[in-house]
């Protein structure tokens, strides 16, 4: 009997995630033929340099190429693997590919969140497949439940964490102390942060995700541009020894909803944000790069999702998945449903989505402080839930909880706080999550 035809991979970039994968395509080539029922080869590696040491990668070095492009194009290539990340020019690689029929997989979640719009267009005009899954919360299958197995329901929210980096940082902090800058190197070392830490700090990757999750679970069109995106560069280690003493600990959520408009319209909401939690929380306990995402569906109830987050391997058995996928489908002639974005939803602002806040105060210590205090409160229609007190007379702190009120009712209360006099400083401001307080 003859051999079936080879199908044939473009791998764009060979850092964490694309040496990973090429580990993988070589210790699982039997198993992946048996299942594809065709072998998967490797038509080229596309890199940025091509000097540079890449340890013993069991690979051709004839394969290398600095001409990402001149690879696309190459008639012998079936599926072209993304592996590389930013806007440009990965989006001029991938329209590229797409449009000439070629099937892509990709992880890159900064580009299907900021113009996701033109990369399904082009998958639409060449009749090709467009995966990515290792785009949001790297090993988990996440993407395809939403995509396929939950097409018959409702969902109604995604919660959860997606930034691996950010949860090791942070669960390193409530853990042992160890200080941000610490616990960044090292989870930069061990292959978690983007190639700019800046977009895992300051939110902007776990923004992406939520764009990426909503716009799946909701079927509309969200970008990163209308996610609420706060990092978690401001999470201090009072913050941390503040939550403790709550019985809480504190994460980098995401948190995307149906929500229902004043006018009775529907629409979503969706932001990232540091937020306290309860230890009971399920969230609370998920430490070092681990994600763990709950899915709200009307039929199927509470979902929880949970694994690795981030890292080569886990994130290159994601894109393996996407292959296998993709090569069934070259295979079958077949292609993947496309995405179903016909809702056209609004995006609600922050300042109208229901939080709790936690605001620390350093105030005077006099008489009558706290009646003014919750004056202010009162006069922006915020509820009270807990108060509690502490320090000397020339030193006192306030720890206020809130019950839950409109973001911009809850912000604007913590800017008439700051105009008091009595009001030495805002030492921390954070919003509550599940039960917290
Ligand atoms: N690391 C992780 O845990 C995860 C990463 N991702 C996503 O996967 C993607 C890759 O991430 P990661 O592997 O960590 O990134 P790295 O920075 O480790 O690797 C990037 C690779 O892209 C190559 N490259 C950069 N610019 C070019 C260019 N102009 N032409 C050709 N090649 C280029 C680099 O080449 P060279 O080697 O020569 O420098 C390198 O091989 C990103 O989109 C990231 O967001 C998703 C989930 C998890
Ligand atoms: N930098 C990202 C990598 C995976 O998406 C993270 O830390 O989660």
């Amino acid at each position: 009997m003859s051999q079936p035809k080879p199908v044939r991979l473009a791998l764009l970039g060979c850092g964490t995630v694309g040496t990973e994968v090429i580990r993988l395509l070589h210790e699982q080539a039997d198993d992946l033929t048996a299942r594809i029922g065709a072998p998967l080869e490797l038509a080229g590696i596309a890199v940025r340099r091509l000097g540079r040491e890449r340890g013993d990668l069991p690979v051709d070095p004839a394969l290398f190429t600095s001409d990402a492009l001149a690879l696309i194009k190459r008639d012998d290539v079936d599926v072209v693997i993304e592996v590389v990340g930013g806007i440009e020019p990965a989006r001029t690689w991938l329209v590229e590919a797409l449009r000439a029929g070629k099937s892509v997989v990709t992880a890159n979640k900064a580009l299907l969140a900021e113009d996701g719009g033109t990369l399904h267009d082009a998958a639409a005009d060449g009749n090709a497949d467009l995966y990515y899954e290792a785009s949001v919360a790297g090993a988990i299958p996440l993407l395809r439940p939403l995509r396929e197995s939950l097409h018959g329901d409702r969902v109604t929210a995604v919660t959860g964490i997606v930034n691996g980096t950010t949860n090791f940082i942070l669960s390193s902090m409530a853990a042992t102390g160890a200080g941000f800058n610490e616990a960044l190197e090292e989870a930069t070392e061990l292959g978690y942060a983007e190639a700019d830490p800046t977009a895992d700090v300051e939110g902007f990757d776990a923004a992406a995700k939520a764009a990426i999750l909503a716009s799946l679970a909701f079927h509309t069109r969200v970008t990163a541009a209308d996610v609420f995106r706060e990092g978690m560069t401001g999470v201090t280690a009072g913050d941390m020894a503040s939550a403790k003493e709550m019985g809480c600990t504190i994460k980098l959520l995401c948190i995307a909803q149906r929500t229902t408009g004043p006018d009775g319209s529907e629409n979503v909401s969706v932001r990232v944000h540091p937020a306290m939690i309860p230890l009971t929380h399920p969230l609370a306990s998920v430490g070092d790069a681990f994600n763990a995402v709950f899915v709200e569906a009307e039929g199927a109830g509470p979902l929880m999702f949970y694994g690795r987050g981030a890292g080569g391997r886990p994130t290159a058995s994601a894109v393996l998945g996407d292959i296998v996928a993709a090569a069934r489908n070259k295979l079958t002639g077949t292609r993947a449903p496309s995405e179903s974005n016909y809702a056209e939803l609004t995006v609600r602002p922050i300042g109208e989505s229901l939080t709790r806040y936690h605001i620390s105060l350093d105030v005077a210590e006099r008489p009558g402080v706290l009646a003014t205090v919750a004056g202010v409160f009162a006069q922006h229609e915020v509820s009270i839930a807990t108060v509690r007190q502490s320090g000397r007379a020339d030193d006192a702190k306030l720890v206020i909880v809130t019950h839950s009120a409109p973001d911009a009712a809850l912000a604007a209360t913590v800017e008439s706080l700051a105009r008091l006099d009595i009001v030495r400083s805002i030492a921390s401001v954070l919003r509550v999550e599940g039960g917290a307080g």
